[in-house]
């Protein structure tokens, strides 16, 4: 699916796609220079994710990331068209993983009382390099580079003055870095793959700052003078424009269609290249070339499966039965999901406590000993194990995570991501306990991709607990194992068989076959009466869990 890129503003998510909904986002075209085929999003902020569709691993068979992000640094006068050239390359690169344009005036430091008076006289120096917190903006850039998230400042040039807020970035594939001295910092420079220099006519930077300024930045035109002769010109002439012998390719800041579209062939061509080899690696992890002699819960000493009490069968039968009533199986699975979260709690950490009870006496028990506890569900079908959880550990935050595998390669692609706060801050992270939620683990490709968001955020694998209702012992489980060994999976029950099916769901979802139960229920083992052939050029892939219990959403 192609999506035209577009920025996502939401504070505490990073979405990477709505799949059901148009893009949202208005289009002008771009008078100013109409040599330039793309369009400028009128949304378009700085440090923003860009929508995609939807991120496709970017890990091996052993759960390493495969390469880092491919990083553009864009560097030129205030005003030369550092963004406009950024925007239109992400404009140019069409569909594309996701993408952020990273702005240097985010890292502009604090401001004291002193500064910010001399700031609203125009006596301050905000283009020398040493107004810029470079060793701030390498850190970010390194982890957002390293596949890492990372919380970057932001800056607001009405107060001339970093806000107590920080904006959340995980997960993009090309970081377009921009600002007037991106290529003056060495640190900086080692981590672009490709670097720019926007060479334009002092007039036309004058021009275009005065007028920019104005509109956007609350200034006067006697102030921007002032402030221009006395640091912006000076500054432009000993630091900016020496940068440009660093640049790979130099791009003119006006009629600069040509250029634009040669560096998005070439971004592209690296992208490319990128994920063919992360295919080839991939296509090695298939669930049928595991190993299958030995019994799973022996080979995995961190999977631990419910003591199979006739209570628990009893359960489970009632979720295996196809004519369950609705209402049943909705208390059952609330019950599974209870039982499953008290066994996941046995393996938090507890201290030892001291209380004096009601008759005087002390007792020395236990109290949880973690510094954070929090939840991700793996949307969809995730979400009836939330209900579990809540019931353990009251007011407890949960996140979630949208993974879909891709109809045509059946590649799981990231599609969004919502995560608590203590997972979003890194170093709350390597303290954090992560409850991981998913119905069930079938090829085990959704629960690696969740597995790995968390590790990227520096949750230690042994502080995350994978809970589900059943495993299949013939899946990927396996290969979960061998990626992260630290990892501890609590489940209901293990099924022995994994079965390659097609599921009819575009039918179904346009509503054209309303009351065709059969092709409905293809994901979960109901026959259908296409034929494979037939079936594999309407539908889509899926993995089948037998016996496998009912209607828990999407199998990957
Ligand atoms: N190639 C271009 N053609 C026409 N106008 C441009 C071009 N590049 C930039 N501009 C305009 O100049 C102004 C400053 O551009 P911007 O990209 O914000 O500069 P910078 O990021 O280098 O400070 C904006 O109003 C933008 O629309
Ligand atoms: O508080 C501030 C911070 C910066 N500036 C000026 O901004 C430009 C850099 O931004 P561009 O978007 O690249 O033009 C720089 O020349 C500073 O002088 C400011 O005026 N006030």
């Amino acid at each position: 699916m192609s999506v035209p890129a577009e920025v996502q503003e939401e504070k505490d998510q990073v979405k990477l796609l709505e799949p059901s909904r148009p893009p949202m986002s208005r289009t002008v075209s771009n008078t100013l220079n109409p040599g330039c085929r793309s369009e400028i999003l009128l949304q378009a902020k700085k440090n923003t994710v860009l929508k995609s569709h939807g991120r496709p691993p970017w890990y091996d068979e052993d759960g390493k990331a495969i390469h880092d992000a491919f990083v553009i640094g864009i560097a030129g006068g205030s005003a030369s068209g550092k963004t406009h050239v950024a925007r239109c390359i992400v404009q140019a690169l069409g569909s594309i993983p996701t993408v952020v344009i990273l702005s240097q005036d985010s890292f502009y430091k604090k401001h004291g009382p002193e500064d910010l008076k001399l700031a609203f006289q125009n006596r301050y120096d905000f283009d020398h390099p040493d107004a810029i917190d470079m060793p701030l903006f390498a850190a970010c850039l390194a982890d957002l580079k390293a596949g890492r998230q990372s919380n970057i400042p932001i800056y607001s040039f009405k107060d001339h003055n970093r806000l107590d807020e920080t904006k959340y970035l995980y997960g993009a594939a090309i970081i377009i870095v921009e600002g007037i001295l991106a290529l003056h910092d060495p640190d900086l420079r080692d981590l672009y793959d490709l670097k720019i220099f926007v060479q334009c006519d002092s007039d036309l930077m004058l021009a275009r700052r005065i007028r920019r300024d104005v509109t956007e930045r609350g200034r006067s035109v006697d102030g921007i003078l002032e402030q221009y002769l006395r640091y912006v010109k000076p500054a432009y002439d000993n630091f900016v424009q020496p940068t440009s012998r660093y640049a790979n390719i130099i791009v003119p800041g006006s009629d600069n269609t040509v250029a634009i579209e040669l560096i998005a062939t070439h971004v592209r061509r690296k992208i490319e290249d990128r994920s063919r080899y992360l295919r080839q690696h991939l296509a090695r992890i298939g669930p049928m070339d595991l190993d299958l002699k030995e019994p799973v819960n022996r080979c995995f000493p961190n999977l631990t499966v419910l003591r199979q009490t006739p209570q628990l069968l009893g359960i489970f039968t009632i979720l295996r039965d196809r004519n369950a009533r609705r209402a049943d199986f909705i208390f059952f699975t609330d019950r599974l999901s209870t039982f499953l979260s008290e066994k996941a709690m046995e393996f938090l950490p507890y201290k030892p406590k001291r209380v004096t009870t009601p008759v005087g006496s002390t007792y020395v028990g236990k109290q949880l000993a973690v510094d954070h506890v929090c939840g991700v569900s793996i949307l969809r079908s995730g979400g009836p194990l939330e209900r579990g959880l809540r019931r353990v550990i009251q007011d407890i935050s949960i996140g979630s995570l949208l993974i879909q595998s891709e109809d045509s390669t059946g590649e799981p692609l990231l599609l969004h991501l919502m995560l608590p706060t203590c997972i979003r801050q890194r170093h709350l992270a390597a303290r954090s306990f992560v409850f991981l939620l998913d119905a069930q683990i079938g090829t085990g490709a959704a629960a690696f991709m969740a597995i790995r968001v968390l590790l990227d955020h520096g949750v230690p694998q042994e502080n995350i607990i994978f809970v589900t209702f059943i495993v299949a012992a013939a899946g990927g489980v396996r290969v979960l194992r061998r990626a992260y060994p630290g990892v501890r999976i609590v489940c209901g029950a293990l099924d022995p068989v994994l079965r390659e099916s097609w599921a009819l769901w575009d039918t179904v979802a346009l509503g054209q076959d309303q009351g065709d139960s059969e092709k409905r229920d293809v994901g979960t083992g109901t026959p259908t009466a296409k034929t494979r052939e037939e079936a594999e050029s309407e539908g889509r892939k899926v993995w089948v869990v037998e016996p496998g219990i009912g209607h828990i959403g999407e199998c990957l």
